[in-house]
């Protein structure tokens, strides 16, 4: 049997399957903690690695491996190939001012035309997730550390390159080894997929220079070697690369709950949202993955938990014993700011409370709603670009939750698909090591179920729209 291995270095932690390549049959797997925090030293997320791959039991039989990451993080190297400073993070909001001004200054002051400019531009407003603007933030807060940028790469590329043997005093030449893929690249805000191009004129406005960039190798090279002879793929995005564990394909539609929320679709066309919406990302098979995301979803359901003090599997008990629409309580999920919409200084709120609803089952379903009803906008978002959803394929840690999945039929009015529990990501990524040894994507057959049908509850989704305009209004 040929073993092949796949990775997700997610905002939380680390998990590594071992699949076998022909049949994608589970082996083994590993799973280590990532630090808590929007910055963190990459150092961590490669001892987090390290752990998980012991904990599978290692990788001296496997024959490739792709690494599946946390997609934007702000990865810095000197010229030695030290590492900077510490990594900030998809959901750092620290970059909120320098988004705001990479758009005015595209459009001369006139945030509208800068932001219908970066649409054509990259096919993706850079809001304070996207890597540009943590490089302009870098520029103008830390500029000594800017200056001394010799490389710039994502997650997944330093992991990448760290297992194929680089590091710290790799110098010049470990530089240009760092190799990204299309899926990750197009994240960055200094990628056109439309053209699978860096924009080198971007990050030398507002970088200031323009620093070593990882190649971008194809969806199916190999990238280098582990210690112990194992291929590298080019790895993935999380997002795309969870699209290749479920075999998404051009129309699919996936939602994922996790950190963050994301729901994105399998298109053959580049997207260029103006309303910042919808990002114009690239798949990890040569397509594109038109995607929304949001910096608050399961989150939201351990900070509920946490106050009711009780464990998640209570907790989706608790959601399930309220009526939809609980009694009147209604929360607004922005407890870490918001991306999407682009409300990166918004907090959360509970609306509607009385002495009578105001009840721990109400709660713990008014966080299900609302993380449920933040989609169901991505989605519309999405549908408005062109997407025609048929159903949902819904992953991430958040998917095995009932309540989700229950309420995700109510508020979506879609049909719900839920595969198999698995790590759909790092499924991904061993999907990916397969084809490189093979040169094509194998076909691994998954189960899946579909939702049972429910009543459609479509008040609870009118009720969060409107408490989301009369409260907020985007940037
Ligand atoms: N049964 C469940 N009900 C609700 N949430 C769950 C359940 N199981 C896992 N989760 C949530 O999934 C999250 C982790 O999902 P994961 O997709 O691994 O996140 P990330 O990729 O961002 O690290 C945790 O925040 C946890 O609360
Ligand atoms: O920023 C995005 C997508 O644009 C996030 O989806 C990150 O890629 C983090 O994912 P999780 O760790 O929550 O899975």
């Amino acid at each position: 049997m040929t073993l092949v291995a796949g990775i997700d270095s997610s905002t939380q932690s680390c998990k590594v399957v071992i699949r076998d390549a022909g049949t994608g049959a589970l082996v083994r797997s590993g799973r280590a903690s990532h630090p808590e925090g929007t910055e963190v030293d990459p150092e961590f997320w490669f001892s987090a690695l390290q752990e998980a791959i012991a904990q599978a039991g290692g990788l001296d039989d496997v024959a490739a491996i792709s690494v599946g990451g946390q997609q934007h993080g702000m990865v810095v190297l000197d010229a030695t190939g030290a590492v900077i400073r510490p990594a900030l993070l998809w959901n750092d909001n620290r970059s909120a001012q320098a988004a705001t001004d990479i758009i005015a200054e595209a459009g001369n002051g006139d945030s509208e035309a800068g932001a219908a400019y970066w649409a054509q531009r990259t096919g993706t407003l850079p809001v304070s997730s996207i890597t540009l603007t943590k490089l302009r933030w870098l520029k103008d807060h830390e500029p000594d550390n800017a200056a001394k940028v010799a490389a710039v790469c994502l997650p997944h590329d330093w992991l990448s390159w760290r297992l194929a043997g680089n590091g710290p005093g790799s110098g010049a030449e470990g530089l240009a080894a760092l190799r990204t893929d299309r899926s990750d690249a197009s994240g960055t805000g200094y990628y056109r997929a439309s053209e699978n191009a860096y924009d080198l004129e971007a990050l030398e406005q507002h970088l200031g220079h323009a620093p070593i960039l990882p190649t971008v190798a194809g969806p199916l090279e190999s990238i280098g070697c582990t210690a112990s002879g194992a291929l590298i793929g080019p790895g993935a995005g999380d997002n795309a690369a969870a699209g290749l564990g479920v075999g998404a394909t051009v129309g699919d539609v996936v939602m994922s709950l996790g950190t963050s929320g994301t729901v994105f679709a399998v298109a053959d066309a580049p997207s260029a949202d103006a309303t910042g919406l919808v990002a114009g990302f690239a798949d990890a098979t040569g397509n594109y993955l038109p995607l929304v995301c949001t910096l608050n979803a399961t989150r939201i359901f351990d900070a509920t938990a946490n106050i009711l003090q009780v464990s998640l599997a209570e907790f989706n008990d608790l959601a399930l014993s309220a009526s939809p629409g609980c009694d009147g309580l209604a929360l607004l999920p922005y407890f870490d700011g918001e991306r999407t919409p682009n409300l990166p200084d918004a907090t959360g709120s509970l609306h509607g409370i009385t002495r009578a609803n105001y009840t721990a089952p109400n709660l713990a379903r008014s966080a299900v709603e609302a993380v449920v009803c933040s989609l169901a906008d991505g989605l519309q978002a999405l549908e408005a670009q062109g997407v025609a959803a048929q159903r949902i394929i819904l992953v991430g840690g958040g998917a095995q939750s009932r309540a989700v999945q229950h309420i995700a039929a109510q508020v979506l009015g879609l049909p719900i698909v839920v595969p198999a529990p698995g790590e759909y990501v790092a499924d991904g990524a061993a999907r990916q090591a397969a084809g490189v040894l093979a040169g094509q994507f194998p076909q691994w057959a998954r189960d899946s179920a579909e939702v049972p049908a429910t009543e459609a509850s479509p008040h609870v989704l009118e009720r969060y729209r409107s408490l989301v305009s009369s409260q907020w209004t985007a940037k």
